[in-house]
């Protein structure tokens, strides 16, 4: 600024100025209105934009199925054969692999069972398992959910990875009158659910049911790196056995979940209290007595031999009308 003179400066600020605030606005009643159109129209054009791929975007979950981003495959080659050892399978057996995926335990399952029935949902593994066993009379693949398909009727087992997010509908499936012809499972699944299925203390009447029928043990842990791409949780083995003798007839489950719902609204007061709904005292004294619950037992303390003999005390000394409904 050195060199020029203050005067004409000054002048030329003030004429700058008054030519802004002479043409602004001007420029306001002209052109903002656009402007201001303009960003309207752009954030419009965005938000469909972005309503529209929101929509692609479930239509593609949809047509895959939600379950498709289960798609952990176990790749630790002493894991899978540990796993498979441990399902102490014969060469009379049939066996099903519930989300065979690209074959890890299929193959190796065949080697060791009679027949194996790889179900898998998603069309490219199905192609590379079909591909895989081509001529191979031991293997069966069926492309489907198996939420949707029917179980075998002849005896068989489930040795599995399973899609960890349908674990409870698989569960419900084998255990439940579906499941008639299921013996025994050796299943993969969440290391969290595994403890929740296994647990000693139960609030739940529908695992309760099936613990009556099958006994339900938590082996070991899979670490979540064996496993390709991993699951967020480490995972587990679990074991199903179907109990030689259920511990109550098959045909009361309905009548054994109301039973436990209505026990387990208060699972931590004593047992004692918690029948009086149902039996009268002189039946609580002799049922009590033959489960061998003692007066201060709870309720979620109770054993599942204890359990199934109040049931059956309930079954055979109360009149029906005072059972408590499914
Ligand atoms: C945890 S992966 C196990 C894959 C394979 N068994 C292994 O261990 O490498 C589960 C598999 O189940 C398949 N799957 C997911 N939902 C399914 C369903 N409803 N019915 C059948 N298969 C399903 C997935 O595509 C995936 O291949």
């Amino acid at each position: 600024m050195g060199n020029v003179c203050p005067f004409s400066y000054c002048a030329l600020r003030l004429f700058t100025c008054a030519l802004f605030n002479f043409f602004l606005p001007f420029f306001r009643r002209r052109h903002m209105p656009a402007f201001f159109l303009f960003c309207e129209k752009l954030t419009k054009r965005e938000n469909h934009m972005r309503k529209q791929n929101k929509k692609q975007g479930n239509a593609r979950a949809h047509k895959s199925g939600p379950n498709f981003s289960a798609q952990h495959l176990l790749h630790h080659p002493e894991t899978i054969r540990q796993f498979i050892r441990s399902a102490r399978l014969s060469s009379s057996d049939t066996v099903l692999d519930i989300g065979a995926g690209k074959g890890s335990l299929t193959f190796p399952l065949a080697d060791q069972a009679g027949k194996v029935i790889a179900v898998e949902m998603d069309a490219e593994f199905v192609r590379f398992l079909r591909a895989k066993a081509e001529g191979d009379p031991r293997i069966r693949i069926i492309q489907g959910d198996i939420r949707l398909l029917r179980l075998p009727k002849e005896a068989f087992h489930v040795v599995a990875n399973i899609p960890f997010s349908i674990t409870t509908p698989i569960l419900e499936k084998l255990l439940g009158p579906e499941g008639r012809a299921f013996q025994r499972g050796m299943l993969i699944i969440e290391k969290g659910a595994a403890r929740r299925l296994t647990q000693t203390e139960m609030v739940d009447p529908r695992l309760l049911l099936w613990r009556m029928h099958f006994v339900l043990e938590m082996r070991s842990v899979i670490p979540r790196t064996h496993f390709a791409p991993p699951p967020r949780v480490d995972a587990a083995v679990l074991r199903i056995e179907r109990r030689e003798r259920p511990l109550i007839p098959i045909q009361q489950g309905a009548r054994f979940v109301g039973f436990a719902k209505l026990l387990l609204r208060e699972p931590r007061i004593a047992a004692v209290h918690a029948l009086k709904g149902i039996f009268t005292p002189a039946q609580i004294k002799a049922s009590l007595k033959l489960a061998n619950v003692d007066r201060e037992q709870t309720v979620l303390s109770l054993s599942m031999e204890q359990w199934a003999s109040l049931f059956c005390s309930m079954l055979q000394h109360v009149t029906p009308h005072r059972w408590p409904k499914g």
